[in-house]
């Protein structure tokens, strides 16, 4: 967040976190005594945040729609999956509702599963790459004072200024990947203390040395003097399909539905991005046309697993008689390539070329269902 907007609340340091201890103390799940008498599945979706508009465009596209019973609830129907149910709850809390089995499925960011779940076996991630929500965690420094000419994360270990008595200290809201983190890295003398907010506020109010925060664009970090360093990232992350392996294996109908909704999340993704581009081609048969086209490498890579293009015949009736008038040819390129694609058809013989964009693609099985049933022993 940026410093010019108000905190939506205010900052908070609590505790410090001291490598010495392990990492983040683990807190107790119970589990939902209605966990396994209820029917309906329920699937975690992120509340207004930054997630929260593409996970709805996604499952739209994906041609789930969520129906609010009630604008004012967080609860909502999914028709096309009659024993599907959409919550509404903040990021971390889908991590931890999954872990207390109050959801069986959700859609999060890697990170907040990573902070959240802390290693657990009971998250299964179902889809890792849902193509939104991109971001990292990564530590920062000021870009002024004793940090000026620190750029990585080795030359920030080994300053002199770090001690026993007096650790590094670095504000985060990750205080389960913090210290694992640092302690992964051999950064001895740091001490981490909890903030939910305006965490790039810390150095500059004198609460902390460094932070470790999620970044994307990069501009909060810029706008208030810090920097990121080498060696700094801990995560990777975007929004990910995340289940409770409990609820998959033990729920009545789970597998089916989880299976419905990776195929059409798989379909939807694989064809993003991607257009069918169809066009006239002049020639004497269609092993001709085939040969022209397989002779520019750039337009042979766009067949379909080392198969293809597509070729058909487009007959006309002349002086009674029905004979092959030009084939068409069909094949699938990538966005960027799209115009590249329909200037080399057209070299190549091609007329009246139409493109238009994939709304899915169908295998015959996604290998991410198989991963998953893998995932749980089946
Ligand atoms: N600046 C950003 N750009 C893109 N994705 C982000 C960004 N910040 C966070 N995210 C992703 O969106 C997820 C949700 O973040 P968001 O800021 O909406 O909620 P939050 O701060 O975790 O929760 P809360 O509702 O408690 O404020 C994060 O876990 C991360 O994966
Ligand atoms: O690199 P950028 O594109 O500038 O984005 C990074 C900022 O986005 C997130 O904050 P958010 O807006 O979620 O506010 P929050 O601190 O209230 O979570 C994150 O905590 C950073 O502050
Ligand atoms: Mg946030």
């Amino acid at each position: 967040m940026l410093a010019a907007n108000p905190p939506k609340r205010p900052f908070f340091l609590t505790h410090s976190l001291h490598l010495s201890s392990s990492p983040s103390p683990s807190f107790k799940i119970t589990c939902s005594a209605a966990a396994e008498e209820r029917s309906e599945f329920r699937l975690g979706l992120p509340n207004e945040g930054h997630i929260t508009a593409d996970t709805l465009d996604l499952l739209k596209d994906c041609q789930l729609s969520i129906k609010h019973i009630n604008p004012c609830q967080y609860v909502a129907k999914i028709p096309e999956l009659s024993n599907l149910e959409g919550w509404f709850q903040r990021p971390k809390d889908i991590v931890r509702k999954l872990l207390s089995r109050d959801l069986d499925l959700g859609i999060t960011g890697l990170d907040t599963v990573s902070e959240y779940g802390q290693g657990s076996e009971d998250l299964i991630i179902v889809h890792d790459a849902l193509g939104y929500g991109e971001c990292h965690l990564s530590l920062a420094i000021p870009k002024y004072g004793i940090f000026e000419n620190i750029n990585s994360l080795n030359k920030l270990a080994q300053m002199p200024q770090w001690t026993r008595e007096k650790p590094l200290r670095v504000a985060t809201g990750f205080t389960y990947l913090g210290p694992k983190f640092a302690k992964e890295n051999g950064l001895d003398h740091v001490s981490f203390s909890t903030a939910d907010e305006a965490l790039e506020a810390a150095p500059a109010m004198g609460i902390a040395d460094a932070i470790l925060g999620l970044v994307s664009s990069g501009i909060t970090l810029k706008e208030n003097n810090l920097k990121e360093i080498e060696g700094g990232v801990v995560l990777r992350s975007q929004a990910v399909l995340v289940a409770s392996k409990r609820s998959l294996l033990k729920m009545k109908s789970a597998l089916e539905t989880t299976h419905e909704i990776l195929e059409r999340l798989e379909a939807h993704l694989k064809a993003e991005g991607q257009y069918t581009v169809v066009a006239n081609m002049r020639g004497n048969s269609a092993q001709e046309v085939a040969e022209r086209v397989l002779s520019q490498p750039s337009l042979a890579g766009f067949s379909l697993k080392g198969k293809g293009p597509t070729i058909s015949t487009v007959y006309c009736k002349r002086d009674g008689q029905i004979k092959a008038d030009y084939y068409t040819i069909v094949i699938c390129v990538p966005k960027k390539a799209l115009y590249k694609s329909v200037q080399q058809l057209r070299a190549f013989g091609g007329s009246r070329v139409r493109c238009s964009p994939v709304t899915c693609i169908c295998d015959e099985e996604t290998p991410r269902w198989r991963e998953l049933l893998s995932k749980l022993g089946l």
